[in-house]
């Protein structure tokens, strides 16, 4: 392998998978740190952990064990993998986990770039934005367990790490990659670059072609395989076909607007937090609801910022998430079981529970559903998955990814 990944999240894991394998990288996704050594012929592992929201030191360890996994499958360069949005909790494991990992690579610089313009997040003068809005007006700021308040990602990496924080803009990437790698600070630094078109993502991969470690979104990898050669491809899918089912427990806007579109045609349930934490609804019982619907049937947690506030308040913010993702975990372990072969998650932490909750170690990449979603497949199953980011995708996604999993559109 050439390239190693971590990512932070399922979701996002699946994301970067995408677009090194459309640009030509054999590539798995690699769900927590393998316990043996990856099958020979791959280019790049992207391995997935769940540890955006979790404690510092729990990220951090992790994040070297998959770091220290992966260099044993050879990988030359590293890549942070974080959220497009750079959602981070207020106590923040991007920048302690950057550091761990520059540590045990020597690492004196690292690049970091959530951008991946199309899905309109960009950089630029160090400001995240999306589509036309500042990170903190997008509505990243109600997010349930990483709201982001502050769009300067200066500021917002400087608070969570004791390097320097420095800065190379727009104007100096657009002269290309020599002129990043000389506006580098000469002493070890985290280095935010900006990005607003995939253009100035490519210029950045060439400028990293020595880079050990790199951190960002997806976006980063773009330019990465055609610095060993790569050649932009499709990547190929064996359809698979059999009783579906959409699972949300993403609260995040644009999912919100795929759960309605989807309940107009579909049959649906909601999962109040509420019902979860006192019991009166259980994985058993959904999956029963959901066995005897014809059709493809929705199950969803997601609520407006204020219904999750209440229930945040009423029951805790990390219990309330835990209680849902547990149900979604079980819930998809007892559909598989019986017989459900195309699954659809709606959210970075719901996709993490689920995965685990199916006990699916390997996934292939398939070809892309949307902008950062693929197509995947699990390793020695006939079971098809589409992790979906909360934000990703237009309105019509869970049919769009439904439809293409069996082979059609
Ligand atoms: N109704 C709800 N009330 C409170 N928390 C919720 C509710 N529905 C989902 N959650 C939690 O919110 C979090 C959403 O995060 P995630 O799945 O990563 O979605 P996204 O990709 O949109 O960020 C999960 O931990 C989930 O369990
Ligand atoms: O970079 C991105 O935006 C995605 O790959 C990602 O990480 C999404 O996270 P969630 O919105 O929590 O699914």
């Amino acid at each position: 392998m050439q390239i190693g990944i971590i990512a932070d999240d399922f979701t996002g894991a699946s994301d970067i998978a995408l677009t090194l394998a459309e640009a030509g990288f054999r590539v798995a996704q690699f769900n927590g740190v393998p316990d043996t050594a990856a099958e020979p012929g791959l280019q790049a592992g992207v391995v997935a952990l769940k540890s955006r929201t979790a404690p510092v030191d729990q990220a951090v360890a992790e994040s070297l064990a998959a770091c220290d996994w992966l260099l044993a499958q050879g990988c030359g360069q590293i890549v942070s993998k974080v959220c497009s949005t750079f959602d981070s909790t207020p106590q923040g494991n991007i920048g302690p986990v950057l550091e761990a990992l520059a540590g045990r690579l020597g690492a004196r610089h690292i690049m970091v770039c959530p951008a991946f313009p199309e899905n309109g997040r960009s950089v630029y003068q160090g400001h995240l934005f999306v589509g036309d809005r500042l990170l903190n007006e997008s509505g990243m700021q109600d997010h349930p367990l990483t709201p982001m308040t502050d769009a300067d990602l200066r500021r917002v990496l400087a608070a969570q790490t004791r390097w320097p924080v420095a800065h190379v803009p727009a104007q100096v990437v657009a002269r290309g990659s020599d002129a990043i790698l000389a506006a580098l600070p000469e002493t070890p630094a985290m280095v935010i670059v900006d990005a607003i078109r995939d253009a100035d993502l490519f210029t950045i991969g060439t400028a990293a072609r020595d880079q050990v470690l790199l951190c960002g979104g997806s976006g980063i990898a773009l330019g990465l395989p055609a610095n060993h050669g790569a050649v932009r491809a499709e990547p190929s899918w064996d359809p698979v076909s059999g009783p579906g089912v959409v699972l949300s427990g993403s609260c995040s806007r644009a999912t919100r607007a795929q759960v309605a579109r989807f309940r107009e045609r579909h049959p649906s349930i909601e999962v109040s937090a509420q019902a979860v934490m006192n019991g009166s609804v259980t994985a058993e019982k959904l999956a029963d609801w959901v066995l005897g619907q014809a059709g493809v049937p929705l199950v969803y947690s997601s609520a407006d910022p204020q219904a999750v506030l209440d229930a945040q308040q009423a029951f805790g913010r990390e219990a309330s998430a835990h209680a849902i993702e547990m149900l979604f975990a079980r819930l998809a372990c007892i559909l598989a079981e019986n017989g459900v072969s195309r699954i659809v998650v709606a959210g970075g932490e719901t996709s993490g529970a689920v995965v685990s909750g199916l006990g699916a170690r390997v996934l292939y990449i398939g070809r892309r559903i949307a902008p950062g979603v693929p197509l995947v497949h699990v390793q020695g199953r006939q079971l098809a998955l589409a992790l979906k980011s909360g934000n990703f995708g237009d309105e019509q996604f869970f049919e769009t990814a439904l439809a293409a999993m069996e082979g059609g559109r």
